[in-house]
C-alpha cells in the first residue's frame, strides 16, 4: 500500500516538474540569456562600471520576464507553422504539452508582472521600453511581417534590440546617444545572424510560406545582404570608442578582433553561398560574437580596467594608450 501511494506521489512531482519544464520552454529561455546579456552591457555603460546589483537584479528579471512573454504568444500565435516545421514541431503547443488558453493567460502574467516589477524599482520609462519590446515583437513582427514581407527580420529585428535600451533606461532613466548605438549594433547584427540560420533551413521556411529572404531571393543574395550588413556593424561597434568616448582600449582591441572573425566569417560566406556548413558557422558565431562584444564593454567599464589601463600607458615611454 505504502509502495503505491510512493509511487504516485513521485509520478505526481514528475508531472508538476514536466509541465513547469513546458511552460519554460514556451519562453525561450537561451535566446532570453542573450537578451540579458545585452541589457546587462547597457546597464553598465550607463552607470560607468559601478551597477547597483538589487537595480541589476530586478531589471535582469524584469527583462527576463517581457522577453519570456513575447516568445509565449509568438509560440502561441505561430502554433500552426510550428507544428509544420521539423524543428519546431516539439514545441510545447504543437506539442500539444501546453493548452493555448493557458499560454496566453501565462503570457499575459508574465508581462503584467514586468510592467510593476520594472515601474515599481527601476521607472516608468524602463517599464514602458520592454512593454514595447513585446508589443513590437508580437504585433509588428509576429503578426504584421513575419508572414508578409521578405524585410520581415530586418524591421522586426528592431525589437530584438530594445533590451540595451531597457538596461540603460532602468539606469540613468533616459536614453543616451550611446543607448542608441548599443540598439543599433544589435539591429545591425540581427540580419546576418538571422539569415545565415534561414539559409541552413530555406527549406523549412519555404515548406510553410514564410517568406525569408533566402527562400524569396536565394542564397547569393542572402549572402551578399548578410555582408554588407555585417560590413556596416562591425565600424559602427567602434564608434562607442570615437567619437562617443563610452568605451576605451580593452574594448576596441576586442572588438576589432571579434569584428574581424565576423567579417572573415561573412566573407567566406559571399564566397560560397550554397555552402550550409559556411552559414552555420557565421550563425553560431554571430551568437558567440554578441555575447563576447557585450562582455568586452562590460569589463572595459570597470574602474579596475581603467587603472590598469592607466597604470599601463604610464610605464609606456611614449603614453601611447
Ligand atoms: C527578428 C530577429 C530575430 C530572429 C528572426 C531570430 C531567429 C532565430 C531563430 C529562428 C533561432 C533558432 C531557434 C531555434 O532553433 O529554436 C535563433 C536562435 C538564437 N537567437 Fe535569434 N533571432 C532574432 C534575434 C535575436 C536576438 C536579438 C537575440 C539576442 C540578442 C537572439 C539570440 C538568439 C540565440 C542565443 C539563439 C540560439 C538559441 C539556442 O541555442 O537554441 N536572436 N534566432
Ligand atoms: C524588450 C523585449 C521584451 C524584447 C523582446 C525581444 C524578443 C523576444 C526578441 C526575440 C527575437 C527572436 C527569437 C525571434 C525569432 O522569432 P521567430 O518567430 O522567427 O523564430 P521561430 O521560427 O524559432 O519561432
Amino acid at each position: 500500500m505504502q509502495e503505491v501511494i510512493q509511487t504516485q506521489v513521485s509520478r505526481h512531482h514528475e508531472n508538476i516538474l514536466q509541465v513547469l519544464q513546458s511552460y519554460y520552454q514556451l519562453t525561450k529561455p537561451r535566446i532570453i540569456l542573450l537578451l540579458l546579456i545585452t541589457t546587462s552591457a547597457g546597464m553598465w555603460l550607463a552607470s560607468k562600471g559601478e551597477v547597483d546589483p538589487l537595480l541589476l537584479l530586478v531589471t535582469l528579471t524584469g527583462g527576463a520576464l517581457a522577453s519570456g512573454s513575447a516568445n509565449t504568444i509568438n509560440c502561441l500565435y505561430d502554433r500552426d507553422i510550428d507544428y509544420i516545421m521539423e524543428r519546431t514541431r516539439w514545441r510545447p503547443i504543437p506539442s500539444g504539452r501546453v493548452k493555448p488558453m493557458d499560454a496566453l493567460i501565462f503570457a499575459i502574467a508574465l508581462a503584467i508582472t514586468s510592467f510593476t516589477l520594472l515601474t515599481v524599482f527601476a521607472n516608468l520609462l524602463t517599464a514602458c521600453l520592454a512593454l514595447s519590446g513585446i508589443v513590437f515583437y508580437v504585433l509588428i513582427y509576429t503578426h504584421w511581417l513575419k508572414r508578409h514581407s521578405v524585410q520581415n527580420i530586418v524591421i522586426g529585428g528592431a525589437a530584438g534590440a530594445i533590451p540595451p535600451l531597457v538596461g540603460w533606461a532602468a539606469v540613468t532613466g533616459d536614453l543616451s546617444w550611446s543607448a542608441w548605438l548599443l540598439f543599433t549594433i544589435i539591429f545591425l547584427w540581427t540580419p546576418p545572424h538571422f539569415w545565415a540560420l534561414a539559409m541552413m533551413i530555406r527549406d523549412e521556411y519555404q515548406e510553410v510560406g514564410v517568406p525569408m529572404l533566402p527562400v524569396i531571393e536565394g542564397d547569393e543574395v542572402t549572402a551578399k545582404q548578410i555582408w554588407i550588413y555585417s560590413l556596416i556593424m562591425v565600424p559602427s561597434t567602434l564608434l562607442l570608442v570615437y567619437p562617443l568616448h563610452t568605451s576605451g582600449f580593452v574594448y576596441a582591441a576586442i572588438a576589432l578582433i571579434l569584428g574581424g572573425i565576423f567579417l572573415q566569417k561573412a566573407w567566406e560566406l559571399l564566397q560560397s553561398p550554397s555552402e550550409r556548413d559556411v552559414a552555420r558557422s557565421l550563425f553560431k558565431y554571430s551568437i558567440f560574437y554578441l555575447m563576447l562584444l557585450c562582455l568586452a564593454m562590460v569589463v572595459d567599464s570597470l574602474p579596475v580596467t581603467n587603472d590598469m589601463v592607466m597604470a599601463l600607458s604610464q610605464s609606456l615611454p611614449l603614453g601611447l594608450l
